[in-house]
């Protein structure tokens, strides 16, 4: 039988596909991205890493053991020295003032506020469903991309870091991680993980249609 993981993305697939085919993700692919819509999604994108930070904190506080926390404290390592470090270089090179772009976008308040609310509230596993929905999806599409040229090249960083095998292995440790949890679950609560992934998927899109408001 098919792991919980591989059934996700089998029953998801429309949503999957609507991601990895997003305006933002072809963009970037076609290397036709705007100048103005990559500022505008460093500048939230940069708020969520920081968000990130603190859903990775509460799955380290809920996680059933050492061997899990252990694994959590290397990703919120790499999430507040890698990442964020990128940030702050990435917008002082750039020039970029935030008060020049949106900080108040209705898509971004969605992602941030219902990934932070499920994190608070769920537990675990649903911790670790959110972040395998955030990052395989995050790694299938700049696996592929990476494949194409980008010009820029704070942008071919920001692709490059996420197709990176350091990534890769975080990834998959999610979806691992979350197959493990998934095996002890009764079939009520895998419904409902799998009604939260496909949230997830959408708050994404949603969120990455952001970059383009005027
Ligand atoms: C919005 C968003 N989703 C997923 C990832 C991957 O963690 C990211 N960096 N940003």
């Amino acid at each position: 039988m098919a792991s919980f993981t591989e059934q996700l993305l089998a029953e998801h697939q429309a949503t999957w596909r609507a991601m990895q085919q997003h305006r933002f993700v072809t963009d970037i692919e076609q290397d036709k991205l705007p100048d103005r819509v990559f500022n505008q999604y460093l500048v939230f994108e940069g708020d969520f890493v920081a968000t990130a930070i603190g859903i990775f904190a509460l799955a380290v506080s809920k996680a059933p053991g050492i061997r899990q926390q252990r694994w959590l404290v290397g990703v919120l390592n790499a999430l507040v020295d890698e990442q964020m470090g990128y940030f702050e270089e990435v917008l002082a090179r750039r020039k970029i003032d935030v008060n020049d772009y949106r900080r108040d976008l209705p898509a971004v308040g969605r992602f941030r506020d219902g990934m932070l609310a499920a994190a608070q509230q769920g537990g675990y596993a649903d911790i670790i469903t959110l972040m395998f929905g955030a990052e395989w999806m995050y790694y299938t599409w700049c696996r592929r991309v990476s494949e194409s040229a980008q010009a820029d090249g704070d942008l071919r960083h920001w692709v490059d870091m996420h197709a990176a095998e350091e990534f890769f292995a975080q990834a998959r440790w999610l979806k691992e991680e979350l197959d493990a949890c998934a095996a002890a679950m009764a079939d009520d609560e895998r419904r409902r993980l799998s009604v939260l992934y496909r949230r997830v998927l959408e708050w994404e899109i949603d969120f990455h249609g952001a970059a383009y408001t005027e």
